[in-house]
């Protein structure tokens, strides 16, 4: 039984039982940020080098705002700009779009993911929401990109802007993601709340709950060439509350 939200979709609804999912595609020029930023925000640290063409998907189990969440995030390596994005555009929920504010070129890559993404997102419903970000803030005297560009740039597209830095405080880090997921939230109520539910007359109505709501109706997770899902451990292991395993991290150094 599916229910139609206005766009023929095939949707799996999930049970109430179940926690919602959240896919986040980070995004980016080279050197921008992409894995530190992602190894942070699972693992609490930052890393110095990593093998650059390794496209990975991670997993971990989050509580957002009393909520739990399965979230995944696909850190990507795209050679240069756009390319390729069906890899991933059906099956994020969000968007992470990161730039260095001490390199002017990858901000300017930066747009051309904003433009790309947003050219596939606009008119779905829900729309996926994209955050950008300034990384490496800790780098200010080398600053290019100054925070009102971000800013213009951000209110151009109406999304939402953190300047960040992967290698300072976790909390403002892994805020880039809590944020996606309440901006998923908010889409997939806002998106509710739009559009009329299309139900066959056979069949008696289901509830949505936020968790099938927030899980998007996506194909199979791509297989591009080196992506593939691991689950991660954070150092969080050793808190009281329920943490995400990492077994993996292949190709970061972590010190
Ligand atoms: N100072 C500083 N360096 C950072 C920060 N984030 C990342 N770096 C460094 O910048 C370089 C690139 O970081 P990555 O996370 O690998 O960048 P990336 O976007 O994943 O790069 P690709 O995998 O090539 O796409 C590495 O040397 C990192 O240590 C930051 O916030 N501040």
């Amino acid at each position: 039984m599916s229910i139609m939200f206005g766009k023929a979709r095939t949707c799996n609804i999930v049970p109430e039982h179940e926690p919602a999912e959240c896919n986040i595609v980070v995004l980016g020029a080279m050197g921008s940020g992409k894995s530190a930023l992602t190894v942070k925000f699972l693992t609490k640290r930052f890393i110095s080098e990593y093998d650059p063409n390794l496209e990975d998907t991670y997993s971990s189990e989050e509580m957002v705002d009393q909520q739990p969440v399965l979230v995944k995030v696909m850190d990507t390596a795209d050679q240069d700009g756009p390319v390729n994005c069906e890899r991933y555009l059906a099956w994020a929920s969000a968007f992470l779009i990161v730039y260095s504010i001490d390199n002017r070129l990858s901000f300017e890559v930066c747009q051309q993911y904003v433009e790309a993404v947003t050219l596939y997102t606009k008119g779905l419903h829900p729309e996926a929401p994209i955050i950008l970000v300034g990384n490496k803030v800790d780098m200010e005297r080398y600053r290019q990109v100054n925070k009102t560009d971000g800013a213009t740039l951000a209110a151009r597209f109406g999304c939402l802007f953190f300047e960040v830095s992967a290698c300072l405080d976790f909390v403002s880090v892994q805020n880039l993601f809590y944020e996606a997921v309440r901006e998923v939230r908010r889409e997939a109520e806002r998106s509710l709340s739009l559009r009329p539910l299309y139900i066959s007359e056979d069949k008696a109505p289901i509830s949505l709950s936020s968790a099938s709501l927030l899980s998007p109706c996506y194909k199979e997770l791509p297989t591009p060439a080196t992506a593939k899902l691991v689950t991660v451990k954070s150092s969080r292991a050793q808190s009281k509350r329920r943490a995400p395993t990492l077994t993996l991290l292949k190709g970061f150094k972590i010190f």
